[in-house]
């Protein structure tokens, strides 16, 4: 009987691949946080371990992105020692037409923004999954609050018509600590209606660190998807 092979899983390899075989020799690299990103991660490494291309460095989003590029044998350096990102490949939780995205699955969306941001180009790695007509249909808007204002934070984030959510550990009782120690409050909006509006808004609440809400940002998004079939990827 031949293992089952999991759609999911498969395009976001061949996305992950896709996006890698875009960096050239002497790039400085954006590494981003997530499942599909890690395959970005793991493919940039073998072309550089094979000699297809030399001299990357990458800058990671998160502790996960630096262990992978560790394990991987990609160089690391830190944004102290550059001066500018050719690009940063990063995941995303949704994605609209507009190629605005919701991040923070992971709960690195602040890192990834500051990193994202930066770099000269920004590529998206997503499967078809991820894709959405409006922001917040299918997942809710990660916020990274300093510990000591959660409370008045999610009054505030109630007041904007949201319904937080502390967002608590798997396999860690009690709540989910970021890489720089604060917490995240996932939050549902019946509707997104002006993402560039509400990340200012939110942004805006003594306490709250950054929301996951990326607007303006991404340049190029690459969507792993299955026709007829077989695994395609499609530039939006
Ligand atoms: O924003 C992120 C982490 O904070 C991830 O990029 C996002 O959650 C997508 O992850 P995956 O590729 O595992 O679906």
């Amino acid at each position: 009987m031949s293992a089952e092979i999991d759609p999911i899983k498969l395009m976001k390899q061949e996305v992950g691949k896709a996006a890698a075989k875009r960096v050239q020799s002497g790039m400085i690299v954006g590494l981003g946080t997530g499942s599909t990103t890690a395959y970005a991660i793991q493919f940039l490494g073998d072309r550089l371990n094979s000699g297809e291309i030399k001299d990357i460095v990458g800058i990671p989003t998160s502790f996960q992105a630096e262990v992978l590029a560790k394990q991987y044998g990609i160089p690391l350096t830190t944004l102290d020692a550059v001066d500018h990102i050719d690009v940063a490949i990063d995941g995303a939780d949704e994605v609209d037409p507009q190629k605005n995205l919701i991040k923070g699955g992971g709960a690195a969306h602040t890192r990834e923004k500051i990193v994202d941001s930066l770099a000269k180009q920004f590529i998206v790695v997503v499967d078809s999954t991820k894709i959405v007509e409006h922001l917040g249909s299918t997942f809710l808007l990660p916020v990274e609050v300093i510990p000591m204002a959660i409370t008045p934070v999610m009054n505030a984030i109630e007041k904007l018509g949201g319904k937080p959510e502390l967002r608590m550990g798997v396999k860690k009782a009690g709540p989910v600590i970021t890489d720089q120690g604060n917490m995240v409050v996932d939050v549902k909006f019946d509707a997104i209606d002006n993402p560039a509006e509400l990340e200012k808004t939110i942004n805006n609440i003594p306490g709250v660190l950054e929301n996951g809400l990326f607007v303006g940002v991404t340049d190029l998004v690459l969507v792993g998807e299955v026709k007829d079939g077989q695994t395609v990827i499609r530039e939006m």
